[in-house]
């Protein structure tokens, strides 16, 4: 099956001279329908990095990303923002709702920006927090939800529309253990679905969901481990950091 995802022996610099960083170094990652591939590391090992790469808010130094088929490389800005609004979701650790708007309208938001028309987007929106579980929320505002709900937002507006790729940033920072987990059941049931899904994470009872955990270390991949025996493999990893 071909990956949703390719990101191939990319190469991050970051600044010049004295103050470069070389936050990758040679890294390949793939992702596949039904994947969900957590990536972990200590602080600074390019988690984050990648992450942005992957969803083509940053470019690489060398190497090339490819999500369903098209480089990234040698696209317009234009055409970047396009394919990323088309086939990426993005999940932030703090939701990023606009508190403005209603739950509806944040999930609408992203229809609206590819031309979808007015209506037809609320459709899609309740659809999607039909699928997370908050439609009863959908008229409130940010502020008036707790934590658990706007994340369960934030997946809807990441999961709204045709696409396949959900990058995630350690989508359950924020949230009580009870709620995390019920955030990355709702990412595996996607997965499940035929998405491919790369969630960063630090918690290793969260990346014991995943079908593949990539481990990075000053840039590098330093285990790529298929799916793990249990939580306590994880947490030998983690005893690493
Ligand atoms: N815009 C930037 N300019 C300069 N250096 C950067 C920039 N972004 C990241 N870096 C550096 O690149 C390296 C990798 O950073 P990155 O944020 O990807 O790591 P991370 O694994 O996500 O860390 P954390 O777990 O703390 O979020 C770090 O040394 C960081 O300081």
């Amino acid at each position: 099956m071909n990956p949703i995802l390719t990101v191939a022996d990319v190469t991050r610099v970051h600044g010049t001279g004295a103050a470069e960083v070389h936050a990758l170094r040679g890294v390949t990652v793939t992702a596949s329908p039904g994947e969900l591939v957590a990536v972990m590391g200590p602080s600074g090992s390019g988690k984050s990095t990648l992450l942005n790469l992957a969803g083509g808010l940053d470019t690489p130094t060398s190497g090339d990303v490819v999500i369903e088929g098209r480089s990234l490389v040698g696209l317009s800005v234009a055409q970047r923002a396009r394919l990323r609004r088309t086939s990426v979701g993005y999940v932030f650790q703090n939701f990023n709702l606009v508190p403005a708007l209603t739950a509806i309208e944040n999930v609408a938001l992203p229809r609206e920006l590819d031309g979808v028309g007015a209506r037809q987007a609320r459709r899609d929106a309740l659809a999607a927090l039909e699928e997370v579980g908050v439609a009863g929320a959908a008229d409130r505002f940010p502020d008036d939800m707790s934590g658990g709900q706007q994340q369960r937002v934030a997946i809807a507006r990441a999961l709204v529309g045709e696409r396949r790729l959900i990058l995630a940033d350690e989508p359950t920072g924020a949230l009580d253990t009870a709620t995390g987990e019920e955030i990355l059941q709702l990412l595996r049931t996607r997965c499940d679905a035929g998405a491919a899904v790369v969630m960063v994470t630090h918690e290793p009872r969260h990346a014991a969901w995943a079908d593949r955990v990539v481990f990075l270390r000053d840039g590098l991949v330093v285990d790529e481990s298929g799916r793990t025996s249990g939580p306590e493999d994880l947490l030998a990893m983690d005893g690493a950091r």
